[in-house]
């Protein structure tokens, strides 16, 4: 029939709206002198794709139909992959007790920019109440409102920006969340929104406590891949993750200095006992020989961690053009033993890491986002000159900022420059 599954081209989609927006803009400057449009810097041709490789959602399409608004996508916006929606009169997102009749969608969560996922609703709120306070958005101490509390598959938490949802345990339960989730997040026009689950997981060959950023999520036979029999048909998704985001996170930690944490291969597997190659479950088919082998090789593959959510976690993202990471703390080491004997004090300590770094690494981007905000306004005031001078000085002001963080790390006192040269 000629249709191709294509990455599809990123453009600002064009409403009545925005074309009637752009058709009085060009009428207010259809006189406009010379000396006025030389104040003008146009920037249409600079294009820094710092959200997506090869990864993302695609659509099929014929060729000669790329710039079809039908086959496009704007970039930081939410793809949703099921043209059924648009027919939809009413969406119900039963698991979360929220429906676009009933909620105002884009009041209610129109300005989320992270969200934070994770197994359990008691971790979740904990997380929550802690963002209030890293973000000093209100008394952390204070009882927040579970949004999904009509429910109890779910616990849902807003904090400002941040939405913080439980998941339940395994590829099924996360799956009806994120659906749900995902459009939720279209519903509500959300854009740029990045997404990570914060959670905990058996590690592979490093200590109990250390910290994983996931790389890429693979099955139990190591492939970097999702497998879903959909009408009777094997679907297979990538699940390879944002390596920006990976590295982003893991200066965060650098910065935080506070525990170990790598990044590797997470392997999901479909359950805790047999699915992991634990030795002490109800039902066991192997022996011990066979479980160190394998769990050895995995080591090999470059696993360091292994949990039950990541792989459909990293395709459902993908394929809705969501940055997302997967940060787990690992309980103990699998290579050492099967059972999780630390204390209740020493769990509750290690499952905090994660949301530590989240925490830091959220209030790092506001923080960023708001100077970013300071500095377009400033451009859109001033002259080519001016413009000139101010991109100047910002960027002697971070290699200033860099410098400055040389010399504490350096534990210099006198300012100098050989970072420069
Ligand atoms: O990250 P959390 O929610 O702790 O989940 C991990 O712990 C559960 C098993 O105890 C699995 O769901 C696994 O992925
Ligand atoms: O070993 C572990 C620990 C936590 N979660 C898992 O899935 N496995």
């Amino acid at each position: 029939m000629g249709y191709k599954c294509r990455i599809p081209c990123v453009k600002p989609l064009m409403t009545n709206r925005k074309r009637q927006k752009c058709l009085t803009w060009a009428k207010e400057k259809k006189n406009w002198t010379v000396a006025q449009w030389s104040k003008v810097l146009f920037s249409d041709e600079s294009k820094f794709c710092i959200s997506f490789g090869n990864e993302g959602p695609r659509v099929w399409r014929k060729s000669g139909e790329a710039h079809n608004p039908s086959c496009l996508r704007e970039e930081g916006h939410i793809h949703l992959s099921n043209p059924h929606l648009a027919k939809m009169k009413e969406d119900i997102l039963y698991h979360f007790d929220l429906g676009t009749n009933t909620h105002d969608f884009p009041a209610l969560f129109g300005d989320v920019k992270f969200v934070c996922v994770g197994g359990s609703p008691w971790r979740m709120k904990a997380f929550a109440q802690y963002i209030t306070g890293e973000l000093k958005l209100g008394n952390p101490e204070e009882e927040i409102a579970n949004i999904c509390a009509g429910t109890d598959r779910y616990a849902m938490y807003k904090v400002g920006p941040v939405l913080a949802i439980s998941h339940g345990m395994g590829i099924p339960s996360i799956s009806i969340m994120l659906h749900e989730l995902i459009k939720l997040l279209y519903h509500s026009k959300c854009t740029d929104v990045t997404v990570i689950r914060i959670g905990t997981s058996g590690g592979i060959g490093i200590d109990p406590g250390s910290v994983v950023i996931t790389s890429q999520s693979v099955n139990p036979c190591f492939k970097p891949e999702f497998e879903q029999i959909v009408l009777g048909k094997t679907v297979i998704r990538s699940t390879q993750l944002n390596n920006e985001l990976a590295q982003e996170l893991a200066q965060c930690s650098k910065e935080i200095n506070e525990f170990n944490t790598v990044i590797g291969s997470t392997m999901c597997t479909l359950d805790f006992y047999e699915g992991q190659a634990r030795l002490d479950g109800a039902i066991c088919s192997y022996t011990e020989e066979e479980k160190m082998q394998y769990l050895k090789a995995a080591y090999e593959a470059g696993i360091r961690n292994i949990e039950m959510e990541s792989s459909v976690f990293a395709a459902m993202c993908n394929v809705s053009g969501l940055r997302a990471a997967v940060v787990c703390v690992t309980l103990l080491n699998r290579l050492d033993g099967d059972q999780i004997s630390s204390s209740h004090d020493v769990l509750v300590e290690y499952q905090q890491r994660p949301q530590k770094l989240v925490g830091y690494f959220i209030k790092n981007r506001m923080s960023q986002n708001l100077n970013k905000t300071e500095s377009i306004q400033i451009w859109c005031l001033c002259t080519r000159t001016e413009l000139e001078n101010h991109i100047a000085s910002a960027i002697w002001g971070k290699i200033n900022g860099v410098i400055q963080k040389y010399n504490s790390s350096c534990k210099k006192t006198s300012p100098h420059t050989d970072t420069l040269a």
